[in-house]
């Protein structure tokens, strides 16, 4: 029996894997808090991803109906970049400082004019950080709390944070250590002048995690957690890794040819490649990937959580927001959002705020503004898919994944804009299910192609074919969204 968490940012999601049954028991789910304002923090506290890990677990055993004792291994997915750091005695310096926070897009400007540009960070690194990566956050905290800033002893990303919490083991892996800032994506090592550069008071050897390859463990778990959640001594802990690291594990993207898209609070496009690709645009994070290759990928900022923005704004629920989608035409009767509530990552616009375009009396109506939101977000990943194909990526047939996953009528959408065959898994939790499997890999016989033949099938029923009309309906949309996006 195997546990895989996956730590996203609106909640935690923790499945009961059984191996023998080669199936999922059980799922469970707590949500998270964020803190925020209107100059891009996006923070949360660690202590609310621990508490939201007890609570899911607790609901993913009792709906699983099996005896914790039988559990045998934990994988950990975690939202990426975000900085978590400690002091000599353990102690949290700041809160977590998101992937999501555009308030140090100024510190990520210094950080890349200090390593000489965009074009020396990227032949050094591989890779161009972007606000949001990890190096920025560090630089911030300098500047706002500098003496805190030379008690850090540990500094570590989200899923680091809970595999230390689970085992008290300092290590990280090179897909999540991929989006730091500081690491060298080509050579899979910490980048140690750059990390001098950016925080020459710190000594890199002491406060940077180990870094360990996805298929070792990273150690047991302390007793003290074993008791907390009623499991053996003896449960082994895998590297984990990021959360979109973990999602290409959970949908068998570990071989060319492959893509995945997540609607979750970012959207995500990515896919496996043997090796480090050379020449791509900017914007595409060469990501190493979980599994030995690379995992180039596209991140947007606002997908679900604008889609969220919006549901608040009129009391409406998920089922709602997606029957007033339906409610209105292809096209929103002419309104066009641009949706960076938070600044952009892809395309890179850091401090920008989002806008409505082309309502009037007529055409502003609840049905209307959702339809638009739910476009606006998709053409962005649509944005992001043009680069795929710039790059020489190709993109055949895309595996939705992530909450937004779960809605009809996204999916037909997305099939449209992207002109792809879109089909989404049996399993919903792919990062969750991915860190399970990697647990599994680390503890059983199997190679990582057979667990993952065994756990990932396409869900039949969920293939959603573009429609040839609205295929053309959307490109001209789309041609329109990029005359919004250029103004
Ligand atoms: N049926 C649905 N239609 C549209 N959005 C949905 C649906 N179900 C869930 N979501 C959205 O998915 C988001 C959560 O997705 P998830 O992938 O779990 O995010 P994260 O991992 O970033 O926490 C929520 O904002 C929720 O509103
Ligand atoms: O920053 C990135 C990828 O570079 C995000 O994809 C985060 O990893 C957050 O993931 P979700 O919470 O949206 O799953």
């Amino acid at each position: 029996m195997y546990i895989g968490i996956d730590c996203g940012t609106q909640g935690t999601k923790v499945v009961v894997v059984n191996y023998q049954q080669k199936k999922v028991l059980g799922v469970g789910y707590a949500p998270h808090n964020i803190i925020e304002n209107s100059q891009g923090k996006r923070e949360q506290q660690p202590l609310w991803w621990t508490n939201a890990l007890i609570e899911a677990f607790h609901q993913a055993i009792k709906l699983s109906e099996i005896d914790p004792l039988l559990i045998q291994g934990i994988g950990i997915s975690g939202q990426q970049h975000g900085l978590v750091m400690l002091d000599d005695n353990d102690l949290l310096l700041y809160n977590a400082k998101l992937w999501c926070d555009t308030e140090t897009s100024l510190e990520n400007i210094d950080f890349i004019k200090l390593i000489g540009g965009e074009e020396k960070a990227f032949s050094l690194l591989g890779i161009l950080p972007q606000t949001g990566y990890t190096a920025s956050k560090i630089r911030w905290f300098k500047k706002h709390y500098p003496e805190k800033y030379r008690r850090i002893a540990k500094i570590m990303l989200p899923h680091d944070y809970l595999n230390y919490w689970l085992t008290g083991c300092f290590n990280t892996e090179y897909g999540d250590a991929s989006g730091t800032g500081y690491f060298d994506v080509i050579n899979r090592k910490w980048h140690i002048e750059v990390f001098h550069l950016l925080a020459p008071e710190l000594d890199p050897q002491k406060v940077l995690p180990q870094l360990v390859s996805s298929e070792q463990k990273i150690g047991t778990i302390k007793p003290s957690i074993a008791k907390l959640l009623g499991l053996s001594e003896s449960v082994i802990v895998s590297t984990g890794g990021g959360d979109n690291m973990m999602g290409a594990i959970g949908t068998g993207n570990i071989k060319q040819g492959i893509v995945t898209m997540s609607l979750g609070t970012s959207g995500t496009l990515y896919t496996y490649t043997d090796k480090p690709l050379t020449h791509l645009p900017i914007e595409i994070a060469n990501f190493c990937s979980s599994t030995g290759g690379w995992l180039p990928l596209i991140c947007t900022m606002n997908m679900t959580s604008a889609n969220k923005n919006l549901m608040s704004l009129l009391h409406i629920d998920v089922n709602q927001f997606n029957e007033l989608v339906q409610n209105s035409p292809i096209g929103a009767e002419g309104i066009t959002i641009l949706p960076f509530f938070n600044g952009e990552r892809v395309p890179p616009r850091p401090q920008a705020k989002a806008t409505i375009f082309g309502l009037d009396t007529t055409n502003f109506t609840q049905a209307n503004l959702c339809r638009a939101m739910m476009e606006a977000t998709s053409f962005t990943l649509r944005y992001g898919l043009e680069l795929f194909h710039q790059a020489g990526l190709s993109t055949e047939q895309i595996r939705l994944i992530g909450g937004g996953a779960k809605s009809k009528i996204w999916r037909q959408m997305i099939a449209d804009i992207m002109n792809t065959e879109v089909v989404c898994l049996k399993e919903d939790e792919a990062a969750a299910l991915g860190a399970a499997i990697q647990a599994m890999w680390v503890n059983q016989e199997d190679s990582l192609e057979a667990l993952c033949d065994i756990f990932i099938h396409i869900e039949r029923q969920s293939i959603r074919k573009p429609n040839k009309q609205n295929v053309i309906k959307y490109n001209e949309l789309y041609q329109k969204y990029l005359v919004m996006l250029a103004k």
